[in-house]
């Protein structure tokens, strides 16, 4: 059967990389994923990577505290998805497949500033790249992120793996009513403010027609199965 997306910027909630004693990596997690976009790449997807930061720091959060500024506080935030970052890189090579960090956040002794010609080089070659350090800039989260690196390296959609199978008429974290979308357009998710990802993600891939595909890391081989769609999930089309 021909795939419905080739080029898939993969969206991974930091969150779910978290321990349940508290610590920031569970070691299991981390090559559980690696595993699944292993398996993935080996069916022919083209992966390329973005990692929240959730199971570190969300600067906005931490700012609403009222000892640190936002923007030190999503500095802060960046640092904490390359160290995600670093952390899935050496998972996935440790799974077998090569991969790549690129921050953009320039910090040469640590890992390569992202620049887009050398990604698409690389992903042209098959190797898994993972970009870090959001957008370099504060004010913006991971989601923009996402859908940023997604059009700039022709992706063919972005996927949005995280604690949720999809997007709901409410967060069903709150409101055990709210229902779940099978498809839904970029305009009815920005009209109905839904807060699966936030406004500015949703605008940029409405711009540039990407689809966002979003499901949850709670199945087993869960990026495999949302993209081959054996697992729930919401697409989100122009
Ligand atoms: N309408 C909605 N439909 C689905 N989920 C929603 C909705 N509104 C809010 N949410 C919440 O959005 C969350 C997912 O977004 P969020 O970016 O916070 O998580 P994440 O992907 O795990 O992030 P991070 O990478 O920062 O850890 C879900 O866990 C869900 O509770
Ligand atoms: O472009 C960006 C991306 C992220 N940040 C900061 O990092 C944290 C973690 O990202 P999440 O998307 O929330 O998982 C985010 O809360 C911001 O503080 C950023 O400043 N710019």
């Amino acid at each position: 059967m021909a795939k419905r997306f080739r080029r898939v910027l993969v969206k991974l909630s930091g969150e779910a990389l978290a321990a349940h004693d508290g610590y920031w990596f569970d070691p299991k997690i981390l090559a559980g994923f690696a595993h699944d976009i292993v398996s993935a790449t080996a069916k022919g997807y083209e992966i390329a990577i973005v990692i929240g930061g959730g199971n570190i720091i969300r600067g906005a959060r931490m700012s609403a505290a009222g000892w640190i500024d936002r923007a030190t506080a999503d500095a802060m935030g960046m640092l904490g998805t390359v160290m995600n970052s670093l952390a899935i890189e050496n998972a996935i090579n440790a799974a077998g497949v090569s991969a790549r960090t690129m921050s953009a956040v320039s910090m040469p002794t640590i890992c390569e500033t992202y620049a887009r010609q050398p990604a698409l080089r690389y992903i042209e070659k098959g190797q898994t790249i993972v970009l870090a350090g959001g957008t370099g800039n504060p004010f913006f989260t991971t989601d923009t992120s996402a859908v940023l690196r997604a059009a700039e390296l022709r992706c063919d959609a972005v996927l949005k793996a995280t604690q949720v199978d999809g997007v709901y008429s409410a967060d069903p974290k709150k409101d055990p009513s709210a229902i779940r979308f099978e498809q839904l357009t970029h305009d009815e998710a920005i009209a109905q403010d839904l807060k699966v990802m936030d406004t500015a993600a949703f605008a940029l891939a409405r711009e540039n027609k990407l689809p966002i595909i979003v499901g949850s890391v709670h199945f087993p081989s869960s990026i495999t199965a949302i993209l081959e769609g054996t697992a729930p999930s919401t697409v989100v089309v122009p």
